[in-house]
């Protein structure tokens, strides 16, 4: 048990390896942050590298280690882009293919088929998921249907499935352990929500040998020693959770009622719901958040597929901008979009639309239109579509939410936070350390090596930045979002919304 130095927490996002080193404070001390690749084999398709996330972490995790006394770090946490499946021989310890994310469409066509053989309901009822290609289950399914070599080596044991937590885990640690916490397993579709433990019937209706999966762990407790960092002095590896899940916790959402939204890639917005699974109606997720000894926390959770990724596409696709950052000034340099709207459904549509197969759409440009409004567009999008699912969590709940905590690389956005505010008529609170997702694994680890005592420990250490009020009436805020409701209607037109 140790109270002096450090807890590293290594935090392995959709588009960057990050590493960031904590105080007891929960302030952060050194960061070092890398991109990677990302990898579009065909429209809709979406892979990484796994070799090179571990190569980038691992070298991220070393920067920012050298900064500290060898023997300083008490312990290590690991959160990251969730349902993402990495497939590697237990032998040479090589990826078997690369990477499939998380944002993935290319099991749009199975889950079709296993929604008319009937299975959601029970999916549903088991994993507290929907039928979609967002999860990790279809996309190791279409693995091992794809490619006889990797069946083959699956069904002899020597072909492991794991999550990116799974993958650096078993990386990072000396004897390789394969593990994974059940926060990140409650994404894979596999994961019995009620048991914890890897289900069965869905595995045998998947043809998914069980010999292949990670052996499900808590949150927070030991999974195994790295020497990487010094030969010397094993570092314990003490925490991982699913970026989401770690960002409610590093939130200080402890309990029931408590709601983040995070501003990353995507917007996930997690309402935690206490120690009972609570069964959507709406479209929303049931997910675990996380494990602490014998004890689990269940949240709700609205996915949007496509949040910060729009602002990448306007910089790397378009090259409309040449960093996020400009997004700011060029939204206010105009006082409205002029009945532009941007629908950036790239990836499908997530909560509460579950909708495979949608796709980006801009609507209402005039001869008018320019650089601000389109920016602007793209803005107002991240903010329509986080109300979207606060309605239907607040309809589920039947909860009015007063305050929303936010975190995630976009809420340095400003314009975009005030615009969330009057979108959603809530308080936006925006905490001083905006790194919750790494706040929240290094807390899990960090609780795990006594390193803090407790949950009201880790309460007291939250700051606040700055609150975003509701400026503008009602009436501007339901106009604007009525016009997102039409834009989005075009896009389901075969659908009611
Ligand atoms: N000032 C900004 N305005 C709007 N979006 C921003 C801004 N700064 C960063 N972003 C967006 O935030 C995302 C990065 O946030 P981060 O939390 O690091 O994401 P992830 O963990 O998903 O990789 C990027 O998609 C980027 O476009
Ligand atoms: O990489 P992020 O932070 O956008 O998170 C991705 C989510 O975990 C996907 O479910």
């Amino acid at each position: 048990m140790t109270k002096s130095g450090y807890i590293l927490s290594l935090d392995q996002g959709t588009t960057s390896c990050r590493a960031i080193l904590f105080d007891r404070e929960g302030a952060i001390i050194h960061t070092a942050q890398q991109e990677f690749r990302q990898i579009f084999p065909e429209p809709g398709w979406v892979e990484h590298d796994a070799d090179e996330i571990w190569q980038v972490q691992l070298q991220v995790m070393k920067q920012v280690a050298a900064q500290v006394p060898a023997g300083s770090i008490a312990a290590i946490g690991i959160t990251n882009q969730r349902e993402t499946t990495v497939v590697w021989d237990r032998v040479t310890g090589k990826p078997l293919h690369n990477a499939i994310v998380w944002q993935c469409r290319r099991t749009s066509a199975l889950c079709h088929t296993l929604k008319e053989q009937g299975l959601e309901p029970m999916i549903k009822q088991k994993t507290g998921l929907v039928l979609d290609p967002y999860f990790s289950g279809t996309k190791l399914k279409w693995l091992l249907d794809t490619f006889p070599h990797i069946r083959e080596k699956a069904d002899k044991g020597e072909a492991l499935f794991g999550t990116i937590d799974s993958w650096l885990i078993w990386n990072l640690t000396e004897g390789k352990v394969h593990a994974t916490d059940v926060s990140n397993a409650s994404r894979t579709m596999l994961l019995n929500i009620h048991t914890l433990q890897w289900d069965e019937d869905i595995l045998v209706k998947f043809g998914i040998p069980a010999a292949m999966l990670p052996e499900v762990r808590p949150s927070s407790g030991l999974y195994g020693h790295t020497a990487l960092l010094d030969p010397q002095i094993p570092v314990p590896i003490a925490g991982a959770a699913g970026d989401q899940q770690a960002a409610l916790f590093g939130q200080g959402c402890f309990r029931e009622g408590m709601a983040k939204n995070t501003y990353g890639t995507g917007c996930f917005i997690l309402n935690n719901t206490g120690d009972k699974p609570v069964l959507s109606k709406n479209g929303l997720l049931t997910t675990v958040a996380w494990q602490i000894g014998d004890r689990v926390d269940y949240a709700l959770e609205g996915s949007v597929f496509i949040a910060g990724a729009v602002i990448q596409w306007l910089r790397d696709g378009l090259g409309l901008i040449g960093d996020a950052a400009e997004t700011e000034a060029l939204a206010r340099s105009v006082d409205d979009t002029e009945g532009v709207y941007f629908v950036p459904a790239f990836a499908g549509l997530g909560t509460p639309y579950w909708e495979p197969d949608a796709r980006g759409m801009i609507t209402g440009l005039t001869r008018a239109s320019g650089k601000a409004h389109l920016v602007r567009a793209a803005l107002e999008a991240i903010a329509y579509q986080s109300r979207d699912v606060l309605e239907v969590m607040q309809q589920e709940t039947g909860v009015r939410l007063s305050e929303l905590r936010v975190d995630g690389g976009a809420v340095r956005n400003e314009f975009l936070m005030q615009f969330q505010a009057d979108m959603m008529s809530v308080s936006v609170v925006r905490p001083k350390v905006t790194e919750s997702t790494a706040l929240g694994a290094a807390f899990l680890a960090g609780l795990a090596v006594g390193f803090w005592s407790g949950l009201s420990e880790l309460e007291q250490l939250k700051g606040l930045d700055r609150v975003f009020q509701p400026e503008q009436g009602e009436a501007y805020s339901e106009a604007k979002y009525a016009g997102w409701r039409r834009a989005l209607s075009y896009q389901l037109s075969r659908r009611e919304i």
